[in-house]
Formats: structure tokens, C-alpha cells, sequence
């Protein structure tokens, strides 16, 4: 069994109800070629959907997760030699630089320097090349889906060219960031629910997450219900991030989300977070603005990257870009 130190202050919540299921998360089927408006539809209404049929091979998949566990089964002592995330190493229960905390321990990696890999080389002596190739398997193919939807999305958009989005993710300086979470199963005693990772959007362009078959994903409804969204090992879920949000000048939501930690089951995810490169400018697309104005101010990803750094998870990031007030 995995055992964490036991932070500062984990963030206990109850409810007095058990969240809702989600059974009727929007459905992607890659393989039907007329999923584009629906694809549309579900970046406008949920910010969120599942993906399944998707061209990314299984062996990919598994041989990284068994990696993974490989790492996460270390002695503590061995896995902290690989950090701390300054932004990228082994990190747990501190999530980010401002003080939040989680019942999760994780892996932040870029996705396309060698050097991170140094990190675990001591510890993890050959296993650790091992890990590095079946992280580049993964990210490959995970990447080049990603490019695929926000293709798709383009063309739903009406948005010329197709690559108008997915070239941001293919710039050899994109920023995309590569992240495992691990949350270990939780004694019960410690009371109410216990928060793996706390409320948040992402604030990249998309979010590509796969999971074991553990819950936990929970995603917040316009209506301010939280849901939560049954795992699926063969599928993948999708987020729209702050910054497809501002590219569509709203019309797409980035969505708000979370993970509760399970008291009997450990989870498993892997996140890869599809940036643009620093100096990109993050703005409405012309085609989409429709004479209107832009909602947000101007700003490039570095800006908006440093302002992420200097918030806290559950903060509206992309309030302080918006031309009127939050409220
Ligand atoms: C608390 C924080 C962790 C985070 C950086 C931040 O200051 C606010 C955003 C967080 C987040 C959420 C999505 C991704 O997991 C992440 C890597 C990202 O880009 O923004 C994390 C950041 C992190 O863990 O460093
Ligand atoms: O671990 C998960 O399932 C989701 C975590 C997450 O939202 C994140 O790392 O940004
Ligand atoms: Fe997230």
C-alpha cells in the first residue's frame, strides 16, 4: 500500500447527498463522421466530453500505466529523489505553489525536453528510459488525437485554416505539460470525503485525460451541481481549457473540475495539457467574433502562464482577462 505523508491540511467536505451520476456524459464516437456538430455542442453546453473509438493504441496505454505504478511502488524516500516540481518532478499533497493540497501524489513532465528525465535516471536506473519511451509512445499518439478534435472543432466552427488550432500544438515550442496523478485509497476514519484534487479549469487549450477504472472525476454544471463522471479505462475524457475558451470568445466553456479521493480503490490518470508556445497571443479567432467584441483583454500565453503560477486551483484565472468583471 502507498503511503503519503499526511499534509497540512487536506481538504475534508460533506455532502449531505451522494453526488449524481453522470451516465449521460456527451458521447463522442470517433469513428462516425458526423460527430462534428455534436462534438460542437458539447464544448458549448459541458466544456467536457468522452471519447471513445479513438485511434490511440491500447498497448500504449497499458504499458505506460504499468510503468507508472512501477514508479509510484517506490519507497517515498525513492520517489522524492525525483523532486520537488519546480514546476516538473515528483510532487504530493502540495499541488501548485500557493499553498493548495490534495490527497494525490503525481508526475509533472514537459512534454518534449529530455532533462526531466535526469530526475528519475538515480532512482529508477534503467527503468527509467523505459518510462521515457512509453511516455513518448503515449504522447505521441495522445497528441495527435487532440489535434484531430480541435481539427474537427475548426471545421464545426467554420474556422479557416483547419489547422488554426492544432498547429499551436504541433509548434515544436508549444507549452503542453504531461501529468500522472496517482491517489491512494484513503482510511475512512479520516471522515466525510477527502479532496484528491481540488476545483479547477484548466488552463491550457485542451486536457486529454485517461484513467483506471477508479471514480473520482466530478465536473461542475452551469447549474452549480457537481456530477460525477463514471470511469472508463477504454475511453478518454476531454476538457476545453481557458485558452480554447477565449479562442472561441466564449462560446466554448472551459470546464470546472475536481477529484474525490476513493477510500478502497487507488486511481490512476494521466493528463496531457495541449498548450501554445509562450509568445502565442491568446485571442478571439476573427471568424468567430461575428462583429461582436472581444470579451477578454490581450494577453499571450506567457502572460497568462504567470498569472496561472501566482493564483491558487480554485481561483477564476481568466476573470482578471475578461474586459467586464466577473461578477
Ligand atoms: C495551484 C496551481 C497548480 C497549477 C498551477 C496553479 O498555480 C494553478 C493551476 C494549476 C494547474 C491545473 C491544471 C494542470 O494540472 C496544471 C499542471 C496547470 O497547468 O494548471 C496545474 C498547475 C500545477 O500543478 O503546477
Ligand atoms: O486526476 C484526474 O483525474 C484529474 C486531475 C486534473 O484535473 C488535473 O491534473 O488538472
Ligand atoms: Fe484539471
Amino acid at each position: 500500500m502507498v503511503l503519503l505523508p499526511k499534509p497540512a491540511a487536506v481538504q475534508h467536505f460533506s455532502t449531505t447527498s451522494n453526488p449524481i451520476l453522470f451516465p449521460d456524459v456527451p458521447l463522442i464516437d470517433l469513428s462516425k463522421p458526423d460527430c462534428i456538430s455534436q462534438l460542437v455542442k458539447a464544448c458549448e453546453d459541458f466544456g467536457f466530453f468522452k471519447l471513445i473509438n479513438h485511434s490511440v493504441p491500447t498497448q500504449f496505454i497499458t504499458q505506460l500505466e504499468s510503468e507508472a505504478l512501477n514508479f509510484f511502488s517506490l519507497p517515498l524516500s525513492a520517489k522524492q529523489t525525483a523532486g520537488p516540481p519546480d514546476p516538473f518532478g515528483y510532487g504530493n499533497n502540495k499541488i501548485g505553489p500557493n499553498g493548495d493540497v490534495g490527497w494525490v501524489e503525481y508526475l509533472l513532465l514537459t512534454t518534449h525536453t529530455e532533462s526531466d528525465y535526469q530526475k528519475f535516471a538515480s532512482i529508477f536506473g534503467e527503468a527509467a528510459e523505459k518510462f521515457r519511451c512509453a511516455v513518448n509512445d503515449y504522447l505521441s499518439a495522445v497528441k495527435k488525437m487532440a489535434c484531430e478534435i480541435l481539427e474537427m472543432l475548426a471545421d464545426g466552427l467554420k474556422i479557416q485554416p483547419r489547422n488554426a488550432f492544432s498547429k499551436l500544438l504541433m509548434d515544436e515550442k508549444s507549452d503542453s505539460v504531461f501529468r500522472v496523478n496517482h491517489y491512494p485509497p484513503f482510511e475512512e476514519s479520516s471522515g466525510g470525503n477527502l479532496i484528491g484534487f481540488g476545483a479547477h479549469t484548466d488552463p491550457q487549450i485542451i486536457s486529454v485525460l485517461r484513467s483506471n477504472n477508479t471514480s473520482g472525476l466530478q465536473i461542475w454544471l452551469k447549474d452549480g451541481k457537481w456530477i460525477s463522471v463514471p470511469p472508463d479505462q477504454n475511453s478518454f475524457f476531454i476538457n476545453v481549457g481557458d485558452s480554447l475558451q477565449v479562442m472561441t470568445n466564449g462560446r466554448f466553456k472551459s470546464v470546472r473540475h475536481r477529484v474525490v479521493a476513493n477510500s478502497s480503490k487507488s486511481r490512476l490518470s494521466m493528463i496531457y495539457f495541449g498548450g501554445p508556445p509562450l509568445s502565442e497571443k491568446i485571442a478571439p479567432w476573427p471568424s468567430l467574433m461575428r462583429g461582436e467584441d472581444s470579451l477578454y483583454k490581450e494577453f499571450t500565453w506567457f502572460e497568462y502562464k504567470k498569472s496561472v503560477y501566482n493564483s491558487r486551483l480554485a481561483d477564476n484565472r481568466l476573470g482578471l482577462f475578461e474586459k467586464i468583471a466577473a461578477s
